[in-house]
């Protein structure tokens, strides 16, 4: 069955300058760790916490084993400060938590908000790369340092999962139907609900999903269960069986006789023959309620008792009876076995009978995979060959399960306008001080060749110049750039008090064609599963 997708709904009371209510409820100044007000009172206490701080929020690998990640949570992290605000009763709890500190630090916490606070973004949906600040966040250092957990949590998971997706939607190709079934096995409400939000911002197109089609506009869409299949015991249960057609013009009194009609024709067909024998009257009973209730998206799961010597035929039988009323059966589902030969023997037999029976265009009928998908079961797909249209993916999507999280992390870079370093002796770990300005550089091919950054004094990188990057902490890897074009990565999304310009917010669908966008420009090296080439991040720093 598939439903229009409903405009997006606006969610919660709006606050914060017209920025909606974070999306989950849940999201509130108290979804942070309890160190984080420990710290915020020891900064109070020592008088510091009017400090003006910098943050960089990034992370350090790519996940999935691949040499990109797309950036998602940008719009949450924005409705969360917009409406930063302690509720009397969080103060009372905090009290209560925190018995030894004084009255005045629950004073300043009713007091304060996000009003002095920046927040500099890459565009959500973008291409991003490791070390490069996804988002730069500064001001009071109590009050960001307050933002570190929740900014974390909002950036980390919707990251994650958008560049599931897309990389689900590299290896499907362009042209294949992506739909995102993951709901019950996500990691609760609010995972689930992420899931599919940033499933369709990383390349799905459609999410079973009704809550999530309702909250973001995604488009809704599903077929039936195993259940609905075995719940049947035979034709007899079908009271109802009159169909009108699709102009309205005739009607059938007993549709059930004319998919049975057709169950004979297709059983007695010369080019058929000895494919199938008696197929599963169950089953037919099923199909054929669901055609009465659906004619117009007619959707068949054929896997339930065995897919071509009963579930395809049947699913034929009943299409070809909704086909003389005016119907265009929706396609099949398959849930299990071989994936690569089912879908083939399928096709094969859509277009035997597109031209036993001469109907144009049944050959092409829609066939949905599903049963434990994942980006390896796709590309063995296509390495055996397939004759799948949409793919439906659940778990492996969903939960991350190739990798568990995406490791940002939220780093004090300067303070006071002091740079300030997080030393470790894995040299991945070193965090890399000062406020920075970031830009993407391209070459003459149109491809990004390197993000670079620089302090946020230092002169921009032009057109047509030399440039020389540094790698961040190998001293000999160095090379000259000349860029054809200059992008410069992080905009104003919340400039709080000060005079900078405030970018707007964009939409899924905008966050979306971004992604597809930035990953159909990118060297498909940079792509490619096996061993893909790890895009250059550099410094400019003089
Ligand atoms: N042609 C194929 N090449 C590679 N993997 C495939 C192919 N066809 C299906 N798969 C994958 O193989 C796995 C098969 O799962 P499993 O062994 O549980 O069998 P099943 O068909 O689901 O059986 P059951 O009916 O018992 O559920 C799934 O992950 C599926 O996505
Ligand atoms: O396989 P996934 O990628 O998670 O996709 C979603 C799965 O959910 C449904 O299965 P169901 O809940 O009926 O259980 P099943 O595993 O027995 O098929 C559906 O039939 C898919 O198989
Ligand atoms: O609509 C479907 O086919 C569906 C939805 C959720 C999970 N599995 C399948
Ligand atoms: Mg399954």
């Amino acid at each position: 069955m598939a439903a229009a997708a409903p405009a997006a709904v606006a969610n919660g009371e709006v606050r914060g300058g017209g920025v909606p209510r974070p999306t989950n409820p849940m999201v509130t100044p108290l979804l942070t760790d309890l160190y984080q007000f420990s710290m915020a009172y020891a900064y109070w206490k020592a008088g510091k916490h009017l400090d003006h701080a910098v943050f960089d929020l990034y992370f350090r690998k790519n996940p999935f084993a691949g040499e990109f990640t797309i950036f998602g949570g940008l719009e949450e992290c924005i409705r969360f400060i917009a409406n930063f605000k302690f509720k009397e009763e969080e103060i009372s709890f905090l009290r209560a938590a925190l018995p030894t500190c004084e009255d005045g630090f629950f004073e300043y916490l009713s007091s304060i908000d996000c009003s002095e606070v920046e927040v500099y973004a890459i565009p959500e949906g973008s291409a991003v790369f490791p070390k490069v600040p996804l988002m730069i966040i500064q001001g009071p250092v109590a009050v960001v340092q307050l933002l570190e957990t929740p900014f974390l949590t909002l950036v980390n998971y919707a990251s994650l999962v958008t560049t599931n997706a897309a990389r689900h939607r590299l290896v499907a190709g362009k042209q294949k139907n992506l739909l995102e079934f993951g709901l019950r096995r996500a990691q609760g409400p609010d995972g689930g609900i992420s899931a599919s939000r940033y499933s369709y911002m990383g390349g799905f197109d459609a999410t079973s999903n009704v809550a999530a089609g309702r909250l973001f506009g995604i488009p809704i869409r599903g077929t039936h269960s195993h259940a609905f299949v075995s719940s049947f015991l035979g034709l007899d249960e079908i009271i109802d069986k009159a169909l009108s057609s699709s102009d309205g013009t005739n009607r059938c009194e007993d549709f059930v006789s004319l998919v049975q009609n057709w169950l004979s024709r297709i059983q007695d067909a010369s080019s058929l023959r000895g494919t199938f024998g008696e197929t599963n009257q169950s089953e037919l009973a099923a199909f054929t309620s669901y055609a009465l209730a659906f004619p117009n998206s007619f959707l068949a799961l054929v896997d339930t008792y065995d897919v071509m010597r009963s579930g395809v035929p049947n699913f034929c039988a009943v299409a070809l009876a909704l086909n003389d009323m005016g119907y265009k059966a929706g396609g099949i589902r398959l849930d299990s076995g071989d994936l690569a030969y089912l879908s083939i023997e399928t096709r094969k037999f859509f277009y035997a009978i597109e031209k036993e029976f001469g109907v144009v265009g049944f050959g092409l009928t829609n066939i949905t995979a599903s049963n434990d998908l994942n980006e390896e079961t796709i590309d063995a797909l296509n390495k055996q060959g397939h004759e799948v249209d949409s793919f439906g993916i659940g778990t492996y999507l969903v939960t991350c399960y190739a990798q568990a999280a995406l490791g940002c992390v939220f780093k004090l870079v300067e303070i006071n306008k002091q740079p300030r370093i997080k030393l470790s002796e894995d040299v991945t770990k070193v965090s890399i001080p000062c406020k920075k300005r970031c830009y993407r550089l391209y070459g003459k091919e149109g491809y990004p060749l390197v993000d670079i950054m620089t302090g946020q004094d230092e002169p921009s990188p032009k057109v047509g110049e030399r440039i020389l990057c540094r790698h961040p902490f190998i001293e000999s890897k160095r090379a000259h750039v000349v860029p054809q074009h200059v992008e410069e990565l992080l905009k104003c999304y919340w400039p709080g008090n000060s005079s900078t310009q405030r970018e707007d917010l964009t939409s899924i669908n905008e966050n979306r064609s971004r992604c597809m966008r930035d990953l159909d420009r990118m060297r498909p090296d940079h792509l490619r599963k096996l061993n893909p080439t790890p895009y250059k991040v550099r410094l400019l720093f003089s």
